[in-house]
């Protein structure tokens, strides 16, 4: 499969991009980078402080840039944060990689993602309807830049990071209907 740069790993807070990003480049005997860590290590700020001091505005060119520069690797496994596919800048940088979209359901993202304060556009008051609200605005944005998607509600973070390597083998078909993707059929017989 020809694909610059790096794999992508896009989706939703909670859709597991963090975890399964370093699994997957593990499998695939690649180097891992996450974007918001990286953000977070070249501004030395917690992204929590960037939101609540200088608002999402601020915070969506820095992580603009951060991704830019991830993208441009030549190799690797880089996991994105959730908001940065809301850049259409960012969206065209997409074009030409392997873009893996780890979809979760409503429920799920909600209870991966209640325990931790980490993620400041989902510490209001109400936290699903925020999530829900995240979701629909996002699928299809996600499912426009993916050239992979794969369901991770009823999956271990393992299970997932080998549906993805599956996936990859297979040629990068998409489980449905994404627009950036090859558009035909798997050529796997099942
Ligand atoms: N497939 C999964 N099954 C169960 N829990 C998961 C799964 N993927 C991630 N998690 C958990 O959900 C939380 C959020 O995962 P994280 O990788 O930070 O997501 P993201 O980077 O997409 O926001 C973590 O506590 C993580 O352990
Ligand atoms: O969805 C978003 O807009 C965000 C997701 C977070 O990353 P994760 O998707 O890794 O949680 C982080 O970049 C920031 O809090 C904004
Ligand atoms: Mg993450």
């Amino acid at each position: 499969m020809t694909a610059r740069g790096p794999i992508v790993v896009v989706g939703p807070p909670g859709s597991g991009k963090s975890t399964v990003g370093p699994l997957l480049a593990n499998r695939l005997g690649k180097p891992y980078h996450d974007a918001d860590a990286e953000l977070e290590a070249s501004t030395g700020r917690r992204i929590a402080d960037i939101f609540a001091t200088d608002g999402e505005e601020v915070f969506r060119a820095i992580e603009e840039e951060v991704v830019a520069e991830g993208l441009a690797r030549d190799d690797g496994v880089y996991a994105l944060g959730g908001g940065a596919v809301l850049s259409e800048r960012t969206r065209k940088r997409l074009l030409g990689h392997i873009v893996v979209f780890l979809n979760v359901g409503m429920a799920e993202g909600v209870r991966r993602t209640g325990m931790s304060t980490a993620r400041p556009l989902l510490a209001g008051i109400n936290p699903r309807a925020t999530y829900k609200a995240l979701l629909e605005a996002r699928l299809p944005v996600y499912r426009a830049v993916a050239t992979v998607e794969v369901d991770t509600d009823d999956r271990s973070p393992d299970e997932v990071a080998d549906q993805v390597v599956e996936r990859l083998r297979e040629g990068g078909v998409p489980e449905s209907a994404p627009g950036n993707n090859t558009t035909e059929h798997s050529t796997k017989e099942r």
